[in-house]
């Protein structure tokens, strides 16, 4: 018979009801002890290797549980923990990581946090390591080894987790000098081999090393320093398992082989063409461990078509074919159990974390024919049948509407310049302009609002009538620090994308389906499984009342095609882009529709517009055409005068700057400020045509900038952006700020505007 190990490449560490999110967050506010929290996570270890021992997989998984994110642990874990949070001693213990992923404004100096930015393409941050240029590496915080030993006590046979050295060094950035990171390989090697050794000690057979970066287009001397690194490692007769997830390692496979390593993980939920070349190419000594269940969705495998791929497979890797999930489950919510309310009938089409484990062991079962194999088959081909042809999911008249798209949806009536002038004509703006992305607290006050909403404890009026109160308080504070272009603070949201899918059809909502975004915030991603459309407008009642409260701008405030599509869980029964557009179309009318009740200034947010690139190349050219035209359609419908701005966070731009430039949209505002206004640069080199608001200070963490940082900050955008195309704003949304955080942060803002203005204004002739 085949060795069909079975095994998950980590589960999610949140809790079945968030436990981890609120012991932190009660810890970071001192209401609970550093033990207490210890406890928490200690449980939530021991509930997920329960769930994969009870499911018979062939490994519990250990080591991918973190506090905050498993790069930030990968880190401390390797010392590389910048020198400002160092304290006298060296020692670094879990408060370290909160610093570095926080900012650290403890009694002593502040220090800003460590950069965080997309986990490849989904919608998890991770903390960016920071190496200096001789990045001394060494064993210092022992948290990976504690959960080993606490797995080991339970007896269980365990597969640790650990990130791969090329891949950490990849994800990282250097810090002061430049110099190539690459060169760090080998002060980083002994470590690992340290780590190698111990393991050994705690009689590991198996080891998960994730070289996830292995999918990408990597340039050639990283690709040449995997068989140096892997060479040069020790493993102490430790079997590796090389991860790989979120793309093909076609390009890739021989030098995979030449690695001596022992066995290699794909994701063929992501890249299932990849099989063909890894039956003709790959070492069919090795183990191959089959990613056949999705970890990036949510819906039930469907096992016939996995026991073919696993059949494909069989006749190459007769010995050792592993079966497991694709990737990490973190990006899917923990257990489809704890829905009490969803429409059964759908409910039955999907599939969580723990329901995901246990099908693995079922294809398992079915794969080698195992007793009572076919009555598992049976179920789950009833149940995959029950969706293709379920009335709930085609709607001919949305079919209608797609096909009657033409070029006039996607293109404005005339050109930037031409528009700018019409705007500026209508506004009257000073230089520099003053706003913010969209949010501003949600506080505690009206979250509690919107759960006696839901439980039915206040009236839908007396709800609509306090956040009124909450925009009356929020459109005052802003007029009163000057910002010059007002925003209604989003109070009446619970996230901004499934507050939006709420009012679309083709979407359900899970209770508890929370995904961690970073840290201790999550988000509860909505499910596609229909054909969508806008039933109703959406925001305009709460646009108009916003902008009845005041005579300066109020924008109102939508959410992008890609950035709804992208956070939610999709369709996989029809291809992405086809969605896409059905969510543009409904965009759409929503813009028009606030245009006409009086809103001339419109922000369409594409965060993830950049999080949605594929990885590889090839891929990109295919991508970007949908999704700027997903964009235009849903912006491009308005009059010339109406001004449209788009909002990006937590990524790179530089390489797809073309693309947002093709977005057309009047105004951009990004986030940049933890990386120091570096991506700037690419604005430049290109000569970006449109107004820009580089993000000034960094929202995420909660120190306050002062006037003079942020004039330092406005100097540097000057030197890439001229003056008459520059606004002033935040990074990002305020939602996760307190008020006096923000009423603080937004007074500097706004002094640190007048005072460039002023430097301006006297240094020309025209004031
Ligand atoms: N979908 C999405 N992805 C994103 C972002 C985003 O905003 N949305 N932003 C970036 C990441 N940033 C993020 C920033 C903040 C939060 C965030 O604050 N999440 C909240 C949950 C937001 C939410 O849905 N809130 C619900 C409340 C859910 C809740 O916790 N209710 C409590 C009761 C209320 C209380 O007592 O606090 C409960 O049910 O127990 C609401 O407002 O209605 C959290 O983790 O705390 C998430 C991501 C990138 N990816
Ligand atoms: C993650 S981007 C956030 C944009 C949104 N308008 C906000 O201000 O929260
Ligand atoms: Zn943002």
């Amino acid at each position: 018979m085949i060795n069909s190990c079975t095994h998950i490449l980590g589960f999610p560490r949140i809790g079945k009801k968030r436990e981890l999110k609120k012991a932190l967050e009660s810890y970071w506010k001192l209401e609970i002890t550093q033990k207490q929290l210890l406890e928490v996570g200690k449980k939530i270890c021991e509930e997920n290797w329960k769930i994969q021992s009870e499911s018979n997989l062939s490994f519990i998984t250990v080591g991918d549980f973190s506090w905050y994110d498993h790069v930030l642990e990968t880190s401390a874990l390797l010392g590389v923990i910048p020198k400002r949070f160092l304290e006298s001693d060296n020692k670094i213990n879990i408060d370290t990581l909160f610093c570095m992923a926080r900012g650290q404004s403890l009694n002593k100096k502040e220090h800003a946090a460590c950069e965080m930015t997309k986990w490849f393409n989904t919608n998890y941050h991770y903390i960016v390591p920071e190496f200096s240029k001789n990045q001394n590496f060494q064993l210092t915080y022992n948290y990976f080894f504690e959960q080993i030993d606490h797995a080991l006590s339970f007896n269980y046979k365990i597969k640790p987790v650990l990130l791969g050295p090329l891949t950490y060094l990849w994800l990282g950035k250097t810090k002061g000098d430049e110099f190539n990171k690459l060169n760090l390989i080998e002060n980083l090697i002994p470590i690992y081999n340290e780590i190698f050794r111990k393991l050994k000690d705690n009689k590991i057979e198996w080891l998960q090393l994730d070289e996830p970066i292995l999918a990408l287009d990597l340039p050639n001397e990283w690709i040449k320093k995997f068989k140096f690194t892997y060479d040069n490692l020790n493993f102490h007769d430790i079997k590796i398992l090389t991860t790989t997830y979120f793309g093909s390692i076609s390009e890739n496979i021989n030098i995979i082989n030449n690695l001596p390593v022992h066995g290699l993980h794909v994701d063929l939920c992501s890249a299932p063409q990849q099989i063909h070349s890894l039956i003709k190419n790959f070492d069919n000594q090795k183990t191959l461990s089959a990613g056949v269940v999705n970890g990036r969705n949510i819906w039930k495998s469907d096992y016939n078509k996995i026991i073919d791929q696993l059949n494909i497979l069989k006749q190459s890797f007769s010995k050792n074919l592993w079966i497991g999930s694709s990737c990490s489950l973190i990006h899917s919510p923990v257990d489809l159990e704890s829905e009490q309310k969803l429409d059964p009938e759908i409910k039955n089409w999907l599939s969580f974390a723990k329901q995901k484990t246990i099908e693995i062991k079922s294809i398992e079962i079915i794969f080698n024919k195992k007793n009572g194999y076919e009555k598992n088959l049976q179920q789950n081909k009833f149940d995959i049948q029950s969706r293709l042809i379920s009335k709930k999911v085609i709607n001919p008249s949305v079919k209608k509407r797609i096909s009657d798209i033409n070029p006039k949806f996607y293109h404005r009536d005339s050109n930037y310049e031409e528009r700018s002038i019409k705007q500026k004509n209508l506004f009257h703006l000073p230089l520099f302009p003053t706003t913010t992305i969209g949010s501003f607290p949600q506080t505690q006050n009206i979250r509690e609002l919107r759960k006696k909403l839901k439980e039915g404890s206040i009236s839908n009026e007396l709800y609509t009538q306090q956040i009124k109160e909450h925009i009356k308080e929020c459109i005052t504070i802003q007029e009163n620090l000057e910002l010059d272009v007002l925003v209604h603070g989003e109070a009446e949201r619970n996230d901004m994308v499934e507050y939006f899918a709420e009012f679309m059809n083709g979407f359900i909502f899970t209770s508890q389906g929370w995904v961690q975004s970073y840290g201790s915030r999550c988000v509860k991603p909505p499910i596609i499984y229909g054909d969508v459309f806008r039933a109703k407008a959406i925001t305009v009642e709460w646009a108009k009342y916003s902008q009845s409260l005041t005579n300066k701008p109020v924008k109102g405030m939508l959410t992008g095609p890609v950035t709804i599509l992208s956070w939610s869980f999709v369709r996989d029964d029809q291809p992405t882009k086809e969605t896409a557009l059905q969510i543009s179309l409904a965009l759409r009318d929503e813009v028009l529709d606030l245009e006409k009740a009086g809103i001339k200034i419109i922000q369409i947010d594409e965060p993830a517009f950049r999080e949605a690139l594929p990885l590889q190349k090839k891929d990109w050219e295919e991508y970007l055409s949908w999704s700027v035209k997903c964009f235009k359609i849903a912006s491009c419908g308005v009059e010339d005068s109406t001004q449209i701005h788009t909002h990006m966070c937590y990524s790179e731009f530089n390489d797809i700057i073309h693309a947002i430039a093709n977005l057309d949209a009047d105004v951009i505002t990004l986030e940049c400020s933890r990386s120091n206004m570096e991506l700037l640069q690419a604005f430049e080199n290109f000569s970006y045509p449109n107004e820009i608001g580089p993000g000034i200070y960094d929202i995420h963490s909660p120190l306050i900038p002062n006037t003079n940082f942020i004039v330092m900050q406005l100097e540097k955008a000057l030197q890439f952006i001229p003056k008459e195309r520059l606004w002033i704003n935040p990074d990002c949304g305020l939602k996760t700020r307190n008020w006096p955080e923000v009423s603080k942060a937004l007074k500097n803002m706004t002094e640190a505007a007048k005072n460039l203005r002023r430097q301006f204004y006297n240094n020309s002739n025209h004031f």
